[in-house]
């Protein structure tokens, strides 16, 4: 069973919720920048052949990490939605992939990936028919609300998950849902949603729920625990 694997890491967003003028996935935690944190399991792991980064059009940082210069990585511009940043990806990849190697997505904001929940999606993933996605179940009470800000509706819980990243599926299966997408004017958040869209079901496969995205202020101190309490373990 061919066991390799590419990346798609989609980091050419606008980080307007962040509010700062730094792009986050080049703000500092831990010692590292955001995005180095992010890419260093796939970097490290003996099985990803490649990986692609998709920058942002006007992106002045990348060509001056260390990152820039390792062989395993190249670079795409992205779009203006995370679709077509993704999309931009599986384009950088087109010469160099065969239609059912496995693609990875992973988001430049997401840097306390624990390198053995990436071994645990692929171990988990490897024969399935058509891919999935880290999650972690909701444990949480979740409330809707309404033009108030007060509580609408009591949202039952069960069976509800938060997705992650790396979400993980077959180039051709991906390409074709987002393409699909792409020409519905489909919004999708994620890549799981677009092969919903094909009449398929993703695995969710139960991950850290500190694998967190980096999206508000806030989450930069809660990524530098994470990480740090790591480091000392
Ligand atoms: N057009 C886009 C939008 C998002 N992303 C990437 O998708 C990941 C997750 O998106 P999010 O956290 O929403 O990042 P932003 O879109 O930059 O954040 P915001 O919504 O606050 O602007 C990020 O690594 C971001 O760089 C991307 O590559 N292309
Ligand atoms: C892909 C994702 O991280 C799964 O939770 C999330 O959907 C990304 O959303 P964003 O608005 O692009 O941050």
């Amino acid at each position: 069973m061919q066991n390799r694997f590419w990346v798609v890491v989609p980091a050419a967003g606008s980080a307007r919720r962040m509010g700062n003028a730094v792009p986050k996935q080049y703000l500092s935690v831990a010692g590292r920048t955001v995005i180095e944190w992010s890419l260093a399991p796939f970097l490290a792991h003996q099985h990803a052949a490649g990986v692609v980064v998709v920058l942002a059009s006007q992106d002045q940082r990348w060509s001056q990490t260390a990152l820039a210069s390792n062989s395993k990585i190249t670079t795409t511009i992205g779009g203006a939605e995370r679709m077509n940043s993704v999309l931009a990806g599986l384009g950088a990849l087109q010469e160099r992939v065969a239609p059912d190697d496995w693609v990875l997505v992973h988001d430049a904001a997401r840097p306390c990936l624990p390198a053995s929940d990436l071994d645990h999606l692929l171990n988990e993933l490897s024969d399935d028919a058509v891919g999935g996605l880290l999650a972690a179940p909701v444990v949480d009470t979740l409330k809707r609300a309404d033009v108030n800000d007060r509580v609408a509706q009591t949202v039952p819980r069960d069976k509800l998950w938060r997705a992650l990243t790396p979400q993980m599926f077959r180039y051709h299966i991906l390409e074709r849902a987002l393409q699909s997408a792409l020409s519905r004017g489909a919004a999708v958040t994620d890549e799981a949603q677009a092969v919903e869209a094909l009449g398929m079901q993703p695995k969710l496969v139960a991950g850290d729920a500190d694998n967190i995205k980096i999206t508000l202020p806030e989450d930069l101190l809660r990524a530098e625990r994470i990480l740090r309490s790591r480091s000392a373990a």
